[in-house]
């Protein structure tokens, strides 16, 4: 189990990642989000789902593409939220209105079992349970992965929420 004192040093872990684009040619961005993070040292992409069209929730906004992915990160948490942030700015995102449209939105998912509540950093991120969008691409790649919080694992997680939105496009990165 991973305690408080494995935060201050970063050693190998394995994470899950949500993406997601619906702003400029998203089935590119996420491919080329995947190899920079590959190429990000501390970083190997281990896996990643196929690509779905979703229905947005929240404002009106084109449907989204979502993915998932599993990392092996040699970095703390915070150091990681920090690469998906860096990286999300590299892809040209702005934020103007809550769950509003975006060029690329990586979300930090899971951190092996951690539960952290920080004032910028939940993980799990505290929403993944109740989307589809992120739940049938992270079902894909690591089923049996427990989500700490409920101590269910992503595939039962899965069977409970409403996943009419999420449109499998058979589709896989070409990282
Ligand atoms: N697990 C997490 N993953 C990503 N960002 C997080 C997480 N926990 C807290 N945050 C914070 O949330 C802030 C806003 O993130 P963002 O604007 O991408 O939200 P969002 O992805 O649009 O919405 P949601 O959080 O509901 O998925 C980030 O700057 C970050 O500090
Ligand atoms: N379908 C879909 N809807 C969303 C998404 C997303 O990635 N896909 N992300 C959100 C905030 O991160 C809010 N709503």
């Amino acid at each position: 189990m991973m305690t408080s004192d494995d935060l201050e040093t970063s050693k190998l872990t394995m994470s899950a990642i949500a993406l997601g684009s619906n702003i400029g040619d998203s089935r590119a961005i996420l491919d080329s989000a995947l190899n920079v993070l590959n190429e990000t040292p501390g970083i190997t992409v281990c896996s990643y789902s196929s690509y779905y069209s979703t229905d947005p929730i929240g404002p009106a906004q084109p449907d989204i593409l979502n993915a998932c992915a599993i990392l092996e990160v040699e970095l703390t948490p915070q150091a990681l939220l920090e690469t998906l942030l860096d990286i999300e700015q590299q892809f040209g995102r702005v934020r103007h209105e809550r769950w509003g449209p975006r060029s690329l939105d990586l979300d930090l998912l899971l951190f092996e079992d951690l539960i952290l509540d920080m004032p910028n950093l939940q993980v799990p991120h505290p929403r993944m349970t109740e989307r589809g969008f992120v739940l049938v691409p992270l079902a894909e790649i690591a089923p049996d992965w427990i989500e700490p919080v409920s101590g269910e694992a992503i595939a039962t997680l899965l069977q409970k929420v409403d996943c009419s939105g999420v449109r499998s496009l058979n589709l896989q990165s070409k990282m």
